[in-house]
């Protein structure tokens, strides 16, 4: 058996050669004569799996994405050619809902704000979006979601309306990008309602580039009229608007995701899912590989407040380190994806065991694996 794999779904060599030749290969780069005699393929999200890439793969039964976006998978057209598909739901949505805790205490911190009682409008309530309001709650925000398929599904019965997005004082995106059916997401921050946001606002983007309008975000804040930005992902990646990224307050190379137990799920996901559709024996040792974080056990002393906060994320995710790589190499040829493929390990808040006599409700919800001083 031959699986094809995107040389960046970490482990995958580890946990995938049990069943047959593994071939590692740029996600970018891969074409159709590579799946000539493959059985499976396991990609990222910068891999079009369209008509043009399968066309050579005659014995091709199984596509897995160890990403939570599936916006690069043409999936109508493996059903019909009848190749299972899986991709991994949620599996760095807590990487997300770090990356953006992080990035607002970052800002909040900047403007010397206190975010308590301040509103974030979520944009996309599913995995990303609930990691996220689980968070904001805990920093003591007022949290608007926005989801109308959810919505329409009573599934969300509390979904604001697009008005009330609108005048949040945070706006944070999480949903996927699409341009049909009854919700597209394309587009969906456009000049028009780029041009009702305020300076004093913050503006997040973390899902997929093309949900904002880059040139006409870019217009609104050359006036200086756009908000604090956050900007993670961006339309046309790898090649980016570098007169925005100048503008944004932190700026990365889609990486928000990128935690190592993120990746780690990611792979595990598609592996589970390609044993079922091929009728493997599922073996997953991937917990095995993760190895013991740099750091371990620290105490907190005193109550937890926002000033505290800021440092401890910042101890253990450095946003600004990824921002500065991103605005040193990211916008040379090919530094985009150098970034991404060179990303240093990263670990979630939890892999930091925090001894505190206070707060514990908070600290849970904000994800750290806590202990109580006794
Ligand atoms: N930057 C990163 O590293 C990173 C990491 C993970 C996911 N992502 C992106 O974020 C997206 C969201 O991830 P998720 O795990 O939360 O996905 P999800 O499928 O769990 O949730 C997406 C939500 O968006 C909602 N939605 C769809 N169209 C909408 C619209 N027009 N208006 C409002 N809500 C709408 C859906 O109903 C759903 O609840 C992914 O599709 C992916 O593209 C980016
Ligand atoms: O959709 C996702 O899961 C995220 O955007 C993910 O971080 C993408 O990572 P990539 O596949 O581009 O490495």
């Amino acid at each position: 058996m031959k699986i094809v794999v995107d040389e960046n779904i970490p482990f995958a060599q580890q946990i995938l050669s049990q069943h047959g030749e593994v071939v590692a290969l740029d996600g970018r780069t891969m074409q159709s004569a590579h799946l000539r005699d493959a059985d499976a393929l396991l990609v990222r999200s910068v891999t079009p799996v369209n008509a043009q890439l399968l066309s050579e793969a005659k014995q091709l039964k199984f596509v897995g994405t160890a990403t939570i976006g599936t916006d690069h998978v043409d999936q109508v057209l493996l059903k019909e050619l009848g190749i299972n598909f899986a991709s991994a739901p949620g599996c760095n949505a807590i990487a997300v809902g770090e990356y953006v805790t992080t990035a607002l205490l970052a800002a909040a911190n900047e403007r010397q704000q206190s975010l308590q009682g301040k509103s974030i409008a979520i944009v996309g309530a599913g995995n990303t979006g609930s990691q996220l309001a689980k968070r904001a709650k805990a920093l003591g925000m007022q949290v608007l979601l926005y989801d109308p398929p959810l919505k329409q599904q009573g599934l969300c019965e509390q979904s604001v309306s697009f008005a009330q997005v609108l005048s949040a004082d945070v706006i944070s995106l999480h949903v996927p990008s699409t341009k049909s059916g009854e919700f597209p997401t394309y587009h969906m921050f456009a000049q028009e309602q780029l041009q009702q946001l305020k300076p004093s606002q913050i503006l997040i983007n973390a899902c997929r580039g093309d949900v904002i309008d880059n040139q006409a975000l870019l217009k609104q804040a050359e006036k200086g009229l756009s908000p604090l930005l956050i900007l993670d992902v961006w339309e046309g990646e790898p090649v980016v608007l570098k007169e925005l990224v100048d503008h944004a307050f932190i700026a990365t190379p889609h990486i928000a995701g990128y935690s190592l137990e993120g990746k780690m799920r990611g792979t595990s996901m598609v592996y589970q899912a390609m044993c079922q559709a091929l009728n493997l024996d599922y073996q997953d040792n991937s917990d095995s590989l993760l190895n013991q974080p740099e750091f371990q056990q620290l105490s907190l002393n005193g109550r937890l407040n926002q000033a505290k906060l800021t440092k401890l994320t910042q101890f253990i995710y450095d946003i600004f380190a990824d921002d500065r790589r991103f605005r040193r190499f990211g916008l040379q040829p090919q530094g985009f994806d150098r970034l991404r493929k060179n990303y240093p390990q990263r670990r979630e808040f939890s892999s930091l065991q925090l001894v505190s006599q206070h707060d514990q409700v908070a600290l849970s919800a904000l994800g750290f694996n806590h202990q109580e001083n006794k």
